[in-house]
């Protein structure tokens, strides 16, 4: 048997017991109502946040030309420049208004697994103009899977799974994680012109914790299928500057059926969007997804014969690149870079 008590008596929250459960049902309820919340004394420090903070700006105001030399490569690593992803072409006249920059797990080129289509080395600018910039983002790379793998305790508490269900070897055993530093330019967002900061799209993963400055401009809808869609802004919160929001992402299979929000959403997690309103913006998302050859299908404890899969499985390596394949533009456009 799974439940609050034996989340409180295995494990706690950085000291803090899950007295009761309440942090559980606090979870679940946030999960079954709107696939976000917000995630707070989390273990890593304000200070070191700002740091993180700090050296994705020094990245995003080298020049151009600089950041062109780290375009991202065939394994969706390195720099992501203005309007490269389109995430929603249905209403977006042009591509996002940000530029980006992905970390994956390092894994040198000489390794077998560097093979892997989420595997390899990085590409990291060069030490001697942002030095530290690639230790400070790997501790953070790795703090944060710390949290996300607590999180994914809960989140396993919550679906009735043992509390380290998504510990296994196939899931987050070897995960497919991906550290994405954003920067928003400042051009101001118009719906009604097709013109956003991020088209409304759903995160393709497990989980993904955001961390963002304290410029609003995040917005969920709870409902994808309503018309007129009703967007709700996630404003940074105040007095608590070091927060981060968890998107659960019920990657396919790993949904639960019978969660309200996953009824609504269909197969992925919650619809968002990012407005700009002018004002330049900095994000950090950080996806984390089971490994490549997880085989991703409904849970047992979401199913039953009168419930039945909604989706066939799909292994994990394949859907994340088609996901990619259909927002990212064609690497051939920089050819004349
Ligand atoms: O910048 C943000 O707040 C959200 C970014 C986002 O949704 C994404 O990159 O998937
Ligand atoms: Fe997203």
């Amino acid at each position: 048997m799974s439940g609050p008590q034996q989340m409180t008596r295995r494990d706690s929250w950085e000291g803090n017991e899950l007295k009761e459960g309440t942090t559980l049902k606090a979870a679940d309820k946030a999960c079954m109502e709107c696939g976000f919340f917000y995630v707070i004394n989390h273990g890593i420090s304000e200070e070191f946040m700002d740091q993180v903070f700090g050296e994705s700006k020094k990245l995003f105001h080298l020049p151009l030309d600089q950041k062109m030399k780290l375009l991202r490569n065939e394994k969706k690593r390195g720099y992501t420049p203005l309007l490269d992803e389109l995430l929603d072409p249905v209403n977006q006249l042009c591509g996002d208004h940000k530029e980006g920059y992905y970390i994956g797990v390092e894994v040198p080129e000489d390794d077998p697994e560097a093979e892997r289509t989420f595997y390899g080395p990085n590409l990291w600018p060069d030490s001697d103009i942002l030095p530290g910039w690639r230790q400070t983002m790997e501790k953070y790379r790795q703090e944060a899977l710390e949290v996300v793998r607590k999180i994914a305790r809960l989140i396993a508490l919550a679906l009735d799974l043992d509390f380290d269900f998504f510990e296994r070897p196939e899931m987050l055993g070897k995960p497919i994680v991906i550290l994405r530093l954003l920067r928003y330019a400042g051009q101001v967002s118009d719906p009604a012109k097709g013109l956003f900061g991020a088209g409304a799209h759903s995160d393709y993963g497990l989980l993904t914790l955001l961390a963002t400055d304290s410029v609003s401009g995040l917005q969920i809808c709870k409902d994808k299928d309503a018309r007129p869609r009703v967007w709700e802004n996630v404003e940074p919160i105040k007095g608590f500057l070091n927060h981060l929001v968890a998107l659960y992402a019920p990657f396919q299979g790993l949904r639960c059926q019978s969660w309200r929000y996953v009824g609504a959403m269909e197969q992925r997690s919650t619809l968002h969007r990012v407005l700009s309103n002018g004002q330049e913006r900095y994000s950090i998302p950080y996806f984390v997804l089971p490994s490549h050859d997880c085989v991703v299908e409904c849970l047992p404890s979401c199913q039953s014969k009168e419930n039945p899969p909604k989706f066939p499985p799909v292994k994990c390596e394949s859907y994340l690149l088609g996901r990619y394949q259909d927002t990212h533009a064609d690497l051939s456009t920089y050819k004349e870079h």
